[in-house]
């Protein structure tokens, strides 16, 4: 569902890529140290960011011409709006005139995330973990094929956390998540295949059983993930 050929974003002095890379149904996780360039590709999938080189192919079954769904790892929206209200606006600006999003899959959104019964509340009065969850809803209205999300499990309390791990699950059954995070139990819990950067580069791409094999272990845990990281970069940056 998403194509990566040759791709290579430049933001400064950074670079990253080349990245080849199919991103088909399921959830990818990407891994790598701050700085590695997580963000970087994730803006060029969603189109925030332009590749200096190579193409970003989008093949969506659904209504064509929808942007992928994005959580960016800043979001915010202004504090004195209304949730329903802001999700309303990005509705309206992710609609065509052929597949306009109603009120209805606004509220589905607002349900797979447990914020429904804050919809009336100003985006200010929020808790951080809740402010970070309407950025997830923003993600999913209108239902997209693609759904990139930057870290969205940070700041969310450990019911939360598990509750959008199972949601994450299920949207990868019929879609191309690509999700972005630190903790190796997310990978364990929710995702197919991992991709790592390092320093710009893809130096791991493959299932999670495979990340844990090389930590030498025969079954996928968060503590094999997280041996199964630091083996791949430490290969590649010698202490
Ligand atoms: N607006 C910008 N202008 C110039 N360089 C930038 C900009 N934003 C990010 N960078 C640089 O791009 C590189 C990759 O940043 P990126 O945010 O993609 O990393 P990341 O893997 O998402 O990190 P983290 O885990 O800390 O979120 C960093 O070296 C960073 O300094």
């Amino acid at each position: 569902m998403v194509v990566l050929e040759d791709l290579v974003v430049r933001r400064g002095r950074f670079e990253l890529g080349p990245v080849d890379a199919h991103l088909g149904t399921g959830v990818t996780a990407l891994l790598g140290a701050n700085g590695a360039g997580k963000s970087t590709l994730m803006g060029a999938v969603v189109g925030v960011l332009a590749p200096s080189r190579g193409r970003v192919g989008l093949e969506q079954s659904g209504s064509p011409g929808r942007a992928p769904g994005y959580l960016p790892q800043d979001f915010d929206a202004p504090r004195r709006v209304r949730v329903i209200d802001y999700l309303r606006f990005a509705a309206w600006c992710r609609s065509t005139r052929r597949a306009p999003i109603t009120d209805a899959e606004i509220g589905a959104a607002l349900r797979a995330v447990g914020l429904q019964d804050r919809a009336g509340w100003r985006f200010g009065a929020l808790s951080g973990g809740m402010r970070r969850r309407v950025g997830v809803a923003h993600a999913l209205i209108g239902s997209p094929d693609v759904v990139v999300l930057d870290e969205p499990t940070v700041g969310l309390d450990p019911v939360q956390r598990t509750d959008l791990r199972e949601l994450i699950g299920a949207l990868g059954r019929d879609r191309a998540v690509l999700v972005s995070t630190h903790l190796a139990e997310d990978v364990a819990a929710v995702a197919e295949r991992v991709m790592i950067l390092a320093e710009g580069a893809v130096v791991f791409q493959g299932s999670v059983a495979e990340l844990a094999e090389r930590a030498g272990a025969a079954t996928v845990s968060s503590e094999a993930v997280e041996r199964g990281f630091l083996a791949v970069v430490r290969d590649r940056v010698p202490a």
